[in-house]
């Protein structure tokens, strides 16, 4: 297969006539710069090359059973053929490329995510000697098995026992009830042959909570299950069922002492504990993980918007003027209010997300150099924008299918598939809520430490008790973005006096927080999202000093977009806090408006810089020749019903009661 650039129809034509910036341009800042372009399009151009990554059929025609093999056929293959065109699998992770050849989940994503990241930042210099050579070139298959039935998100909850036994060196791994069992890990079914096990650690009788353990599941000769271990797939699930999600159970299996990962915490032959500098250090597979969350969920948001915004500009219906011709349904004002302000979620998430990475970065060479007081921010950042960025990907990824009318629920769209994927992702890797109340949790330590006069770390530095007051005109774009700070510091405030006045009526602390949480996820969700705003405003001012006119200016706007929305959507917490008034909030909401019909005109041009392949949309609305309608028709003469005139139903079922006497 070779990359050719069809033509495109007029429609598409003509909007791609009015673009009045450099695409390629917009498309180097979503990468990251012209080199990471580059690659990324040598990679591309390799996949593209190699037909064997692509699918025969469509997996929606295939058995559970074929899906997944289809799937690891194709995951392989791309291991092989990264390898042999000297790339490694983080090549394809980091510039999503491998992400958009496998569907819906993959049986090697574990593998080359947590599980490869656990050897890397959990393992002592002779465990990462041992393991990383065999994980890397795939000699080993592992995943990350921590959730288990009857606990996901408390983890300190797990039941999954490591005994160590001093007198043979080893840990006995047990799972004591059917609770106990690991349950949903990706690839654990049938592919992994090894897996990162998080279990609780028991030394002399005393429990020394949840550490991580490498165990092998499988042979590595017959791939069968070792003794001592059950393993199985768990069965269909709402998406990514081309995985292969499992279930483990240990009857008393042995390992031994060195394979307890012991990079920050040790156990000595004679059964001593040795602490590590910081409690949770062994969560730190989860937090890098989140950090590679949002990259991801804002790729997948990006996909669908790319799809529903060619789409708009093709598809004709109604009249707005009695009349008329049909109008695009891109040029009704409800349709440009459902997809741009996604649209500028995807550029001020894509924004955050390499913020974030720096952040994750810095405090990861801190914690080298056994500097641990990063830690804390970092787990706050990142879990609060792994569910900003799941949450308004699954919606934006929804608002796509929907403003897509009918053809948007046909799987040849690809809109139901990309919003399984992502639906998935509020729940893993640490339910929203969940998380959101961790980052309560540090505003709240934040927002009091600061009243006893401490400093506060960057992120939250706004809240301090007597902020500097603004300068900025509140219409300006930072002038709006310390109207939402204000509106955080006093929602987060209000949830301090109200967890005070429960705890000085007598409530417990612990009591007074679920009293509040409500609240306080309300408190993380606008603090999150005051951070992004602020990295969007930050990036493109930067910017603006080193790209031309035409790009700053589109970038200007979608970051204005943002903005405004923004404060709309948080009109109550700004007018009772004082931060805007009724006055502001109606001329931003005919900016808003305006903006809308300015964005618009270059809408598609916008979506082509995020420079997605057909190949790898795999899409019938989102093409970019915007020949919907005859790729609709084609691929319907695919389905497997239309193979033959007469189905063997009829003969079977409807024949028979269309002759029976009832
Ligand atoms: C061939 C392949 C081709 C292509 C590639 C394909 C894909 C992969 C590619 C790349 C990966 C990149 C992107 C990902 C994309 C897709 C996703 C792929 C796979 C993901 C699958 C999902 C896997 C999972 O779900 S694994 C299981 C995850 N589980 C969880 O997240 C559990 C959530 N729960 C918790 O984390 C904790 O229990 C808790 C945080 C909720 C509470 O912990 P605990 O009870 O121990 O603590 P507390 O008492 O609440 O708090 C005590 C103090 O500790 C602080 N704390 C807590 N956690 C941390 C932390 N991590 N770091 C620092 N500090 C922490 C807390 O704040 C408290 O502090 P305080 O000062 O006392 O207040
Ligand atoms: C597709 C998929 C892939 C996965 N892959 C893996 C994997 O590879 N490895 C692995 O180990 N795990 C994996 N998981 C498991 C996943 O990490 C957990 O499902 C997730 O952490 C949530 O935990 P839970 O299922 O126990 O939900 P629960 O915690 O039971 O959540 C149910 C509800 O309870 C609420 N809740 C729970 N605790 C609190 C609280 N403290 N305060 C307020 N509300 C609360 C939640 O907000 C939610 O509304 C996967 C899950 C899915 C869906």
């Amino acid at each position: 297969m070779s990359v050719v650039v069809p033509e495109c129809c007029d429609d598409l034509k003509r909007e791609r006539g009015r673009c009045l910036f450099n695409k390629e341009e917009l498309t180097n800042i979503l990468d990251g710069g012209p080199k990471l372009t580059e690659k990324r399009r040598r990679i591309e151009k390799m996949l593209i090359n190699t037909p064997e990554l692509f699918d025969d059929v469509s997996p929606d025609y295939l058995s559970h059973e074929d899906r997944y093999s289809n799937e690891l056929r194709k995951a392989t293959q791309l291991m092989t053929t990264l390898e042999k065109n000297g790339f490694t699998y983080n090549d394809a992770v980091t510039t999503g490329t491998g992400l958009w050849l496998l569907m819906d989940g993959n049986p090697l994503s574990l593998h080359i995510s947590m599980f490869l990241d656990t050897i890397k930042g959990q393992s002592n210099p002779q465990q990462l000697q041992e393991w990383l050579p065999l994980a890397e070139k795939f000699k080993i298959i592992g995943t990350y098995a921590q959730t288990e039935l009857g606990h996901g998100t408390f983890v300190r909850g797990l039941e999954t026992t490591a005994t160590y036994d001093s007198t043979t060196k080893e840990f006995v791994l047990h799972s004591p009830t059917i609770t106990a069992t690991k349950w949903w890990p990706g690839a654990l079914g049938k592919t992994s042959n090894h897996a990162v096990v998080m279990a609780q650690l028991y030394l002399g009788g005393k429990c020394y909570g949840p550490h991580i353990f490498m165990v092998q599941l499988r042979d590595l000769e017959t791939h069968r299950t070792l003794p001592g271990i059950v393993v199985g797939e768990i069965g269909p699930r709402l998406g990514m069922n081309s995985n292969d999600n499992g279930f483990l159970q240990f009857n008393h299996h042995r390992i031994p002492l060195t394979n307890m990962f012991m990079k920050h915490s040790q156990v000595t032959e004679d059964g001593k504990y040795v602490k590590p500098l910081h409690s949770k250090l062994s969560y730190g597979t989860m937090v890098q993980t989140r950090v590679g969350i949002v990259y991801h969920a804002s790729r997948e948001l990006s996909r669908a918007l790319i799809i529903a915004i060619r789409y708009s500009a093709v598809r004709h219906q109604s009249e707005m003027v009695p009349g008329d011709p049909e109008p695009q349904i891109l040029d009704y004002q409800t349709q440009q209010y459902k997809l741009l302000p996604h649209l500028a979620s995807f550029f001020a998430l894509r924004f955050s997300a390499r913020a974030l990475l720096e952040v994750f970065i810095g405090t990861s060479a801190g914690l080298g150099s056994g500097k641990m007081n990063m830690l804390p921010e970092l787990h706050a950042l990142s879990s609060g924008l792994k569910a900003v960025a799941t949450n308004d990907a699954v919606k934006g990824t929804d608002i796509c299918r929907l403003a897509c009318g009918g053809h948007g629920y046909l799987s040849s769209s690809n809109l139901p598939r990309i919003y399984t994927a992502i639906a998935a992702g509020i729940t893993y890797e640490g339910e929203n809520t969940v998380l959101f109340l961790q980052v309560a949790r540090y505003l709240i330590k934040s927002f009091r430490a600061s009243s006893q006069g401490q400093t506060l770390p960057f992120s939250v530095s706004y809240l301090r008790v007597q902020p500097p007051s603004s300068h900025a005109p509140l219409m300006s774009d930072r002038g709006l973005v310390d109207a939402l700070g204000a509106g955080v510091r006093w929602m987060v405030g209000e949830a301090e006096r109200r967890l005070q006045q429960l705890v000085d009526s007598g409530h417990s602390p612990h009591a007074a927080w679920n009293a509040c949480s409500v609240h306080l996820v309300q408190c993380a969700d606008a603090h999150t999202r005051y951070y992004i705003c602020e990295q969007f405003v930050d990036a493109v001012s930067k910017l603006g000093e080193t790209v031309s006119s035409g790009v700053h200016e589109v970038l200007r706007q979608l970051c204005r977009l943002y903005i405004l929305h923004r404060v709309i959507q948080t009109a109550g917490i700004l007018l009772r806090c004082g931060a805007v008034d009724g006055k502001a909030l109606t001329s931003i909401e005919e900016e808003e408006c305006h903006l809308l019909a300015t964005l618009r005109i270059q809408a598609v041009s916008i979506v082509d810089a995020i420079d997605i392949k057909d190949v790898f949309l795999k899409s019938t609305l989102g093409a970019w020749d915007g020949n919907v309608y005859q790729r609709i028709y084609e691929e319907a003469q695919k389905s497997p019903l239309n193979k033959s005139d007469v189905t063997q139903g009829y003969y079977q079922y409807l024949r028979p009661l269309m002759k029976a006497n009832l």
